[in-house]
């Protein structure tokens, strides 16, 4: 899940350089930013000094196509430049659409795909009808912020997959992927409604091109784990659906055999504290991460291995402890951390997860596009518990996901195998898992 944010009005570089810290949870392969500067698109990574009125931030988390963070923003000449959180789940067809149009273009990168396509669409078709087309032939999850020639556009996908806010300090308009940054820097916001595209033009006009009506899917794992805490995802506070998810969790508790609480950092911290006092049981930090190495789930894969755990051996030894997780992916946490607490002496281990089993990949802009990573994929919980070494685990069920959130207009793909839109898991499957160091290459 990438981040991905803009300004558009005076001192626009400091701006976009005063948010990234806000969004670099959503992608740790490195910030990068494009302002329009003189008529032209210039794509630097420090833009604090630049004299323009409209720039471009991207925080990088990979789905598709190389990793690295010089892939986003993506400019094409001098008149289009974009971000774009998300995965564009048929970018494959999209390439033979450009192919349609004269366009050759080999690479298995959705966003340089999207960037291509959505010129063209703008260029023969012009914004509106431009726009209109890319809702109408788009799959996937997305929220873009596009420069094109010298009008800003802002698109959310009609599922509402993906976050986007919009707001102002009085200074000039603001675009981020969470309301946090926004209220970080003393801006008002609301979001972006699914299946909507705001145009502002250099004018000073703006107008909004409306994309079909659909039912909307607000991804799951969004509330989970991937947004701040302190963020809204259609009109629901993360921070409260985190702390009912550790509430639902606590009330299916059926073990009085517990000592002591403790969370997997960082972000089961608020379940887990909803939790334990749902349980009326102590929470005390005895897994210690290294604050330094970010977020492990969203690594590239050569940098997953690498440990970041500790645990306070001398409290865990002889106890029996509830460990409270916000997910289980892959189970690299886990497989780090379990063994530890055994080396210790721990006298039993009772994994508890505020999520459902996560059993089918996602390809709407989280990187786990194939079932065989995945832990709990053709495994019952219990056959998890027994790879992972716990001696229980317990998952909520989805109906309980969604009573915990409060509404039923989620994204659960990954937990059920129920996708927003059709999709064909196995070819899907090949598209995103290929080689993800292919270079891209413009023919
Ligand atoms: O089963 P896995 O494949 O390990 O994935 C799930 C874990 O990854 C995430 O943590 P992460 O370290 O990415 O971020 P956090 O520090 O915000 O919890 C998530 O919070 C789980 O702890
Ligand atoms: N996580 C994301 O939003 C990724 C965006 C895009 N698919 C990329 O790989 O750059
Ligand atoms: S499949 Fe899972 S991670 Fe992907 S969009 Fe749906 S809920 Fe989110
Ligand atoms: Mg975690």
């Amino acid at each position: 899940m990438c981040g991905i944010w803009a300004f558009l009005g005076l001192n626009a570089g400091n701006y976009v350089v005063k948010l990234a810290p806000w969004l670099i949870h959503r992608g740790q392969e490195g910030v990068s930013f494009v302002c329009h500067v003189d008529g032209s698109l210039v794509r630097l990574s420090d833009v604090s000094t630049i004299s323009s009125t409209l720039c471009l931030g991207h925080a990088r988390y990979s789905t598709s196509g190389p990793y690295g963070v010089e892939l986003q923003p993506i400019v094409l000449g001098n008149d289009f430049a974009l971000v774009f959180n998300g995965t564009i789940s048929n970018y494959v067809e999209l390439i033979s659409k450009l192919r349609d149009f004269g366009i050759g273009i080999r690479t298995n990168y959705d966003a340089l795909v999207l960037a291509h396509y959505m010129r063209e669409l703008l260029s023969r078709r012009g914004i509106d009808d431009g726009i209109s087309e890319l809702f109408h032939t788009l799959r996937g999850g997305y929220s873009i912020i596009a420069i094109w020639r010298d009008s800003l556009i802002v698109i959310r996908d009609p599922w509402g997959i993906r976050p986007l806010v919009i707001g102002s300090d009085g200074n000039g308009i603001a675009i981020a992927s969470e309301s946090a940054a926004l209220e970080a820097l003393g801006m008002t916001w609301r979001e972006v409604e699914p299946g909507k595209a705001l145009a502002l033009h250099g004018s000073g006009r703006e107008h909004w091109v409306e994309g079909p009506r659909v039912r909307r899917a607000y991804c799951a794992l969004e509330y989970i784990y991937f947004l701040r805490p302190d963020s809204h995802f259609n009109g629901i506070s993360v921070y409260d659906a985190r702390r009912k998810l550790g509430m639902v969790l606590a009330h299916k508790e059926g073990n009085h055999d517990i000592d002591i609480v403790t969370p997997v950092p960082e972000t089961a911290r608020i379940a887990a504290e909803a939790y334990a006092e749902g349980i009326g049981k102590p929470i005390h930090e005895l897994i210690i991460k290294n604050r330094y190495v970010g977020r492990s789930f969203i690594k590239p894969p050569r940098e997953r291995s690498v440990n970041m755990y500790n645990v306070i051996r001398d409290i865990v030894k002889g106890r029996s402890i509830s460990l409270v997780d916000d997910s289980i992916i892959r189970g690299d946490t886990f497989r780090k951390v379990l063994p530890r607490f055994r080396r210790s002496g721990t006298r039993a281990i009772h994994v508890r997860v505020s999520s459902p089993p996560i059993r089918y990949p996602c390809f709407m802009g989280m990187d786990f596009p194939t079932r065989r990573e995945l832990v709990a994929h053709g495994r019952s919980i219990d056959e998890v518990r027994g790879y992972l070494g716990a001696d229980s685990l317990v998952y909520l069920t989805v109906d309980e996901l969604m009573d915990s959130i409060g509404t039923t207009e989620l994204c659960t793909a990954c937990f059920t195998g129920n996708y927003p839109f059709t999709i064909n898991i196995d070819e899907s499957e090949k598209a995103f898992s290929g080689d993800r160091v292919w270079e891209s290459q413009a023919l």
